[in-house]
Formats: structure tokens, C-alpha cells, sequence
């Protein structure tokens, strides 16, 4: 059995993934070895009965005894421990949430359901370093890998929503104390149905614009409000957010000829699944038939929403698919653009495809 050593398992990250190892009885087939960067000395999570202590995260022996080491701690930690591994001569494979190697020639960005012959691949030639992709990326991946799989996308311009999660625990924290004042700010007004609506609306945004709402994370209130930039920004105008797009879903692919991938990334107040809308230019006109079945062919976890109103409500939601290991996909039609402009909106939970599933998933690969 391989000796695996998970660092960042506490963290909201780290946490989903836990969970997702325990459902699918993935300590089983490993001796799992816990660290903190903060608790070592302390009691470990009990695995199959196991009692352990926590490890120190930044103690170079230890780690050097893994086979395996996954990481979600973020790219702090990887800046600084993962250089000083492979100095020191570490062979083992690792296994990260952060993005800090995901662009690095030696390193592969993990998405299965879609990249399995390049992962293989990147095994038989020896790549040790694996990295799970930008959640925006891999939830459009999972959804519209149908398309991309048949090599009919030409480009693609999108438009995110992406939710509080993204940032980190804090900002959902952050996100819910926001929408909780607001509420509280008019909780009376709301309680008589005669107060008039604009009067409410007057005092919800006066408190928003009040600087009362905490607003360390996101900068500033998100709860009736949104964001229209993440991450940091580039010299072209781009969000570093937005660049990986484009960068991260050709990696990912290993594509001979580079799809462009551009758009807007937007932070909404959803508490944990990311939205997408596409525009597809196709490089053929292909029916919407045949786009539904190529794109419900392509993985287990995609399914095809019908363009219905109803449907689309009710399916196409982070409501509906939060928590959940489903990527639909729907509002798909042709556009008044010509036939080969293709419309979609897609749903996915970034704590799980955005960012748990494929590590837990490459680790199986690596030890099945
Ligand atoms: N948030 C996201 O959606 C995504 C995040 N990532 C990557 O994963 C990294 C980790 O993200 P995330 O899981 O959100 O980070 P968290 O802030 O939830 O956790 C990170 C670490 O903080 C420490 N920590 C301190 N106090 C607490 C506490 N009260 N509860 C839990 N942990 C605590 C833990 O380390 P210790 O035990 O050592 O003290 C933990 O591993 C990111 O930096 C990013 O690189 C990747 C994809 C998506
Ligand atoms: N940046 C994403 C979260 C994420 O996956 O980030 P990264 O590419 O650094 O892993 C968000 O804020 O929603």
C-alpha cells in the first residue's frame, strides 16, 4: 500500500475532498499520514478506526518518506515546499489544489472524465506533478467536453457567475453576515405588507453604501451586488481569472492548434456553484440533436437540459445542483448569429469538479 500524505485536509478545500474519500472508501487502499501547518503533535482525523497524530507540513523528512502527497493548503505552501522536496531529491508524485505549477511544462493539470489519455500518457513519461484545474475551467470542461472532444469548437466567449466559495471559506462567511444585516436592515418593513417597496429598497441601499457591511474579503458588499472582476489583474486588461480560460483549457487538452477562450468572470452571491454562459462558434453547423447527444455521450456526469423553461428553472440552478457531482448543461440553441453560433449555460459545484474530485480521483490512478 502507497503511503499518502494529505496537508490543507481541514480546509473548506480539503474538507470536501475528505468527505468524497470517505464515500467512496478510498482509504482503503492507502495508509494515509495527516499534517497541519499549524496543529502538528495534535490528534489526526480517525480513518477505518486509525489513530494518528498530525505531522508537521513543513518537515522535509516526513514528506520525503510519501509516495503520494496531496495538497490543498494553497499556493503559499506549494511555493515554498514543493521546490525544496525536489531538491532534495523527492520522487514521489504530488498532487495539488493550487495553482501555482498548474502552467509548468513537468506539470499536468488533472481532469479525467476528460484528459485521461493525456494523464496516462504524462505517467509514462515519468511526470510526478499533477495539478487540479481553475473551477471555472474544468466545470465547462466537464459540461461542454462533448464538443471539444469532436474537435467542433472554433472559440469560445463566456460569461461567469461564480460563487462566494471560490474565494475561500471567509468570503462565504463574509457573503452570508452581508446578506444577513441587510435583511436585518428592513426586517420590520418586510414584516407589513403596506410599507412600500421602494422604501425598502432606499434603505437596503443606503446601508450597502454605508461602509458598515464587512467587506474584508471580497473589498466590497456582494449580497444584492456583484463583482465584475476575480483574481488579479493583467497589464492586457484581463483578469488573471479570465487569462486562465484560455491558457489552462488548452493545457488541459493538449490542443494541437490553440482554441481561444475569452470572456468576463464575474462574483455573484451563489454560496458554492459556479454558472457559465457560452457562446460557442462551432467550426461546422451541427444539428442541436446531435450537439444533445454528443455532449450527454461524453462523461457520467453531464446531462443535457432541455432549452425549456420550466426545465431550465428547475435543473439549472446552483440550488439544484449544489453539493452534487452533476455538470448540466442547457439553454443550448443556435443563435441569430448563423448556425454555427451556439448558446449554453452550465452549472457546477466548484468545491467538488471545481476542485476535490479530480485529486482524489488522480490519486486512485496512481494507486489502483
Ligand atoms: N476555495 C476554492 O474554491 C479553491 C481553492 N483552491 C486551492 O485550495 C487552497 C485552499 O483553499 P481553501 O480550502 O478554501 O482554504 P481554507 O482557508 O479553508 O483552508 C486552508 C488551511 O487553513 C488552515 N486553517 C486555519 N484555521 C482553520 C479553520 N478554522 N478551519 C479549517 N482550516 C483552518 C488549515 O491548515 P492547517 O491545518 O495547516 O492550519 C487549512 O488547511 C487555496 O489556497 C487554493 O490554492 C483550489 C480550487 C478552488
Ligand atoms: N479563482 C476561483 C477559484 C479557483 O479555482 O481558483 P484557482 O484557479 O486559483 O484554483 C474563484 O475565485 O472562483
Amino acid at each position: 500500500m502507497k503511503n499518502v500524505g494529505f496537508i490543507g485536509w481541514r480546509g473548506m478545500v480539503g474538507s470536501v475532498l475528505m468527505q468524497r474519500m470517505n464515500e467512496e472508501r478510498d482509504f482503503d487502499a492507502i495508509r494515509p499520514v495527516f499534517f497541519s501547518t499549524s496543529q502538528h503533535g495534535q490528534a489526526a482525523p480517525v480513518v477505518n478506526g486509525q489513530h494518528g497524530t498530525l505531522q508537521d507540513a513543513g518537515d522535509l523528512a516526513a514528506l520525503s518518506a510519501l509516495d503520494i502527497i496531496i495538497t490543498c493548503q494553497g499556493g503559499d505552501y506549494t511555493n515554498e515546499i514543493y521546490p525544496k522536496l525536489r531538491a532534495a531529491g523527492w520522487q514521489g508524485y504530488w498532487i495539488d489544489a493550487a495553482s501555482s505549477l498548474r502552467m509548468k511544462d513537468d506539470a499536468i493539470i488533472i481532469l479525467d472524465p476528460v484528459n485521461h489519455a493525456v494523464i496516462k500518457q504524462g505517467l509514462e513519461n515519468g511526470i510526478k506533478t499533477f495539478v487540479g484545474g481553475n473551477c471555472t475551467v474544468s466545470l465547462m470542461l466537464m459540461s461542454l467536453g462533448g464538443l471539444f472532444a469532436h474537435n467542433l469548437v472554433d472559440w469560445v466567449s463566456v460569461a461567469t457567475y461564480q460563487a462566494a466559495s471560490g474565494g475561500g471559506a471567509r468570503h462565504m462567511r463574509e457573503l452570508l453576515v452581508q446578506m444577513g444585516m441587510l435583511h436585518g436592515g428592513v426586517a420590520a418593513e418586510l414584516q407589513n405588507p403596506a410599507s412600500a417597496i421602494l422604501d425598502i429598497e432606499r434603505k437596503v441601499t443606503a446601508l450597502t453604501r454605508s461602509g458598515t457591511l464587512p467587506t474584508d474579503n471580497f473589498g466590497v458588499p456582494l449580497a444584492g451586488s456583484l463583482i465584475p472582476w476575480i483574481d488579479k489583474q493583467l497589464d492586457n486588461g484581463q483578469s488573471r481569472e479570465e487569462w486562465k480560460g484560455q491558457a489552462e483549457t488548452n493545457k488541459i487538452l493538449n490542443s494541437q492548434r490553440v482554441i481561444p477562450v475569452d470572456g468576463l468572470c464575474v462574483r455573484v452571491g451563489a454560496l458554492r456553484c459556479h454558472s457559465q454562459a457560452f457562446t460557442i462558434k462551432l467550426k461546422q453547423d451541427v444539428g442541436l440533436e446531435d450537439i444533445h447527444q454528443l455532449l450527454a455521450a461524453h462523461n457520467e456526469w453531464v446531462n443535457v437540459v432541455p432549452n425549456d423553461r420550466e426545465l431550465s428553472m428547475r435543473e439549472l440552478t446552483p440550488a439544484a445542483v449544489t453539493g452534487t457531482l452533476k455538470t448540466p448543461v442547457g439553454r443550448l440553441r443556435k443563435l441569430t448569429m448563423g448556425p454555427e453560433y451556439l448558446s449554453a449555460f452550465t452549472v457546477g459545484d466548484q468545491l467538488l469538479w471545481g476542485a476535490a474530485e479530480p485529486l482524489r480521483r488522480m490519486m486512485r490512478l496512481l494507486v489502483d
